[in-house]
């Protein structure tokens, strides 16, 4: 995929991050094999409930029905032909890589140790046009004591259905977020973020989501969404 694609391992070569004082290749972490490191993947902090569902999305990979979808510190490794990705939408391949700014992070892997933060893994169903994500909320994003805060929560809605809304309609926008939060998520622990598209009217693109607990007993949140295409350039 992305042959036409503009942005290309050389677009991602490490820059200098003057900005920050850091060293050059601060703005995204390799690993040993020199890849950018790919944070959806299980680390120590992961608890048992976390990888039992990342293990039962994998197992519902196998047959291509689902496709786990990488994570890196910034969009653009996904927009590289070196990384297996689903975003093929013609209108993503126009990015061009060397226009946008490696001195930035995406907000949600923001954090550098494991498990105080976001710790996440989506998977794209692209047939029925749905992304869930298994996420666990780590202690600093907290919001009441032991809880995570209403805006971390509305950050994972945001991202799991705007990565759904990426996958249909390339480059969007979130015009609207309406979330009702039923029960809060207790800090560390595991929930599942399902989302999916309901209906595409022009550049509009209408979203809804749930979030329940890993055992399916408790709705956390419920949210719909509008995503507005932005074609690029
Ligand atoms: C891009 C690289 C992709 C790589 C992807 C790879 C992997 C992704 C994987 C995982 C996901 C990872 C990351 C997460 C992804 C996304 C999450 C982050 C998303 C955000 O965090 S994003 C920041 C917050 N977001 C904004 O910062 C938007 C500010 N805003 C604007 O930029 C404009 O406001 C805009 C563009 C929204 C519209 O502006 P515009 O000029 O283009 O269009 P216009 O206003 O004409 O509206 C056209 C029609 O929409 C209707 N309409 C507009 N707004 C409405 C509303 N609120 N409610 C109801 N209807 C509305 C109008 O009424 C009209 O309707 P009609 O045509 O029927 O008259």
């Amino acid at each position: 995929w992305g042959t036409s694609c503009s942005v290309t391992a050389a677009s991602l070569a490490p820059t200098p991050c003057l900005a920050h004082g850091a060293q050059p290749w601060a703005w995204l972490q390799f690993s040993q094999s020199g890849q950018p490191k790919d944070y959806a993947l299980p680390n120590a902090s992961w608890s048992q409930g976390m990888l039992n569902l990342y293990n039962e999305f994998v197992e519902k990979s196998k047959d291509g029905t689902w496709k786990r979808i990488p994570s890196y510190r910034l969009m653009l490794p996904l927009l590289t032909p070196e990384h297996p990705c689903p975003f093929t939408h013609p209108d993503l391949m126009k990015l061009e890589g060397e226009k946008m700014s490696k001195d930035t992070r995406l907000f949600l892997r923001s954090l550098d140790e494991e498990g105080l933060g976001f710790e996440y893994v989506m998977f794209l169903n692209p047939s029925e046009k749905r992304m869930v994500t298994v996420y666990q909320p780590g202690p600093y994003l907290e919001g009441h004591p032991g809880f995570a805060h209403g805006g971390s929560t509305a950050a994972i809605i945001d991202s799991t259905i705007g990565g759904c809304a990426i996958f249909v309609a390339g480059r969007v926008m979130t015009a609207n977020l309406s979330i009702d939060f039923k029960n809060p998520i207790p800090l560390g622990s595991v929930v599942l973020v399902d989302g999916k598209v309901n209906r595409m009217e022009g550049r509009k693109v209408f979203l809804s989501c749930q979030v329940w607990s890993a055992d399916g007993q408790t709705l956390h949140a419920e949210a719909t969404a509008l995503f507005i295409h932005k074609p690029v350039g």
